[in-house]
């Protein structure tokens, strides 16, 4: 099996997820991607309130459901705390010694990478894939892994970050992101008053 593993908040997820997912799958020849719904996105706290995870993995999982290839996993939510994907690596790897792992990630990710915990670690543990984002320069090498997988896929100028102003500001998200996750944002409530912590 070879399983590409895909972190993100998913604050809400949206068709740039999908579009990526997609393409890395394509790109790696992978039977199946997990989105890996993020339980404490470290790097992102402090500049807003992230939404419940639970709620998160919820809309995740609806979405997917009719997606074939594509699946939720909270085990970043069961794990507790704050959220590194090297555990999540070695977690999968123990579980499923059998399989190939591919760690894919967005430009903006992939630049960030030397920041995240016990980066050096994570080689050793997948293959990387790399999706080309919006916004971002195109970068084919990244900490010590031998030869990324670059993905490509049409730019789509959609981030999580300009769906919650949408959201705030009463402007269009059809076609952004699934019917699904905007129906979760009405019934729930969600975003209404994003505001930013200073
Ligand atoms: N439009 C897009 N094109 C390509 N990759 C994307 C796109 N949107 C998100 N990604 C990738 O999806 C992963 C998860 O992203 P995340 O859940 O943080 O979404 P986001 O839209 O970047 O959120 P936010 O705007 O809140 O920072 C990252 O690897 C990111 O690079
Ligand atoms: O392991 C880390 O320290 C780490 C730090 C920041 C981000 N990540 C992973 O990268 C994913 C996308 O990050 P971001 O910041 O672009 O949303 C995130 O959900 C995690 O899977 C991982």
């Amino acid at each position: 099996m070879r399983l590409g593993v895909f972190g993100g908040t998913f604050d809400p997820i949206h068709i740039g997820h999908l579009v990526a997912a997609q393409n890395a799958m394509h790109a790696a020849k992978l039977d199946r991607v997990l989105f890996i719904v993020a339980n404490q996105p470290w790097q992102k706290e402090g500049t807003r309130e992230v939404t419940d995870a639970h709620l998160r993995y919820l809309v995740v999982t609806q979405v997917l459901e009719s997606i074939p290839g594509l699946d939720a996993s909270d085990i970043e939510i069961r794990r507790g705390g704050l959220s590194y994907s090297v555990d999540t690596l070695i977690e999968l790897n123990t579980a499923h010694p059998d399989y190939e792992l591919f760690l894919v990630v967005g430009a903006d990710a992939a630049l960030q990478m030397p920041t995240w915990e016990r980066a050096e670690e994570l080689s050793r543990l997948a293959r990387l894939v790399i999706v080309n984002r919006y916004g971002y320069p195109t970068i084919d090498n990244v900490l010590d892994f031998d030869e990324p997988i670059l993905a490509e896929m049409p730019w789509l100028d959609i981030s999580s970050t300009d769906l919650r102003e949408r959201v705030r500001d009463h402007r269009p998200l059809q076609f952004l992101l699934p019917e699904t996750a905007i129906d979760a944002i009405e019934v729930h409530s969600l975003y209404r008053g994003d505001e930013v912590i200073n």
